[in-house]
């Protein structure tokens, strides 16, 4: 579903990603690690079509972004570290109106039914936005592109600042997502969060991909170990 082929790209003359090479599958949750400056951004602003490749591909479903950013866009929920909502709405408002731009109209029970599925608790619905948590608003964020039908969920550092209890609860979602077939990409800092969340994980570093693994055969402690030496070198 998201497919990276040869990709490069630089912002005058400074390296930001190169012959980068990756592949998520439907269902699968990708968890991409890096320092600051990695790369994680930038990989992730070119399957949305906000930066086009120097060269390569970024491919959704086998459709290529930079050709056809619209095609590719309507399968993907992008969701940035800090959810963009309108503070004066409710929840349940700014979903409603979020579909509506998408040119979807629900009814009040089937939203009300989205937020519940991706975790925000009831009596939280009707209630202004700038009520809410970082770990709440977020929850409204993955709604807007679960009752869009994403297919593909882009995640920029989702957990960061989230308390430990938010943390967990968008990594059920996460997974629960999964297993209903999204296919996820996610960029962290945090190890033992993606150890925990990601079927896959892949090290950037210097915009490079040093090293891709299944998180089945690694320990968080190993994975830390392995993290810290190529960051290291
Ligand atoms: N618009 C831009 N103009 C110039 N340089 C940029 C731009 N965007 C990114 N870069 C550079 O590209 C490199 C990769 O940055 P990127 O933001 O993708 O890293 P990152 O892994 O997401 O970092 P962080 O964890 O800090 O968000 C860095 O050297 C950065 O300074």
């Amino acid at each position: 579903m998201i497919h990276l082929q040869d990709v490069n790209k630089s912002f005058k003359g400074i390296v930001a990603v190169k012959n980068l090479n990756l592949k998520v599958e439907k269902g699968e949750i990708l968890g991409l690690l890096g320092a600051n400056g990695a790369g994680k951004s930038t990989t992730i602003n070119m399957l949305l079509g906000f930066l086009k490749p120097d060269s390569g591909n970024a491919k959704i479903a086998d459709v290529n972004v930079a050709e056809n950013e619209n095609e590719a866009r309507k399968m993907i929920g992008y969701i940035p570290e800090n959810v963009n909502l309108y503070p004066y709405l409710s929840g349940l408002e700014n979903l409603d109106y979020f579909c509506k731009l998408a040119g979807l109209k629900y009814s009040k029970a089937v939203l009300e039914n989205y937020l519940t599925r991706c975790g925000l608790q009831e009596d939280a619905h009707q209630k202004k936005v700038d009520t809410y948590s970082k770990g709440m608003r977020q929850k409204v964020g993955i709604a807007i592109a679960y009752a869009k039908n994403a297919k593909v969920y882009l995640l920029d550092e989702p957990a960061s600042g989230l308390d430990p209890v938010a943390s967990n609860e968008l990594s059920e979602l996460l997974k629960k997502l999964a297993l209903e077939g999204a296919t996820i990409l996610m960029a962290s800092h945090d190890i033992f969060r993606v150890k925990e969340v990601c079927h896959k994980i892949g090290i950037l570093k210097n915009g490079v991909l040093v090293k891709e693994l299944l998180t089945k055969d690694v320990s968080a402690n190993k994975l830390q170990d392995l993290y810290l030496k190529f960051m290291q070198n």
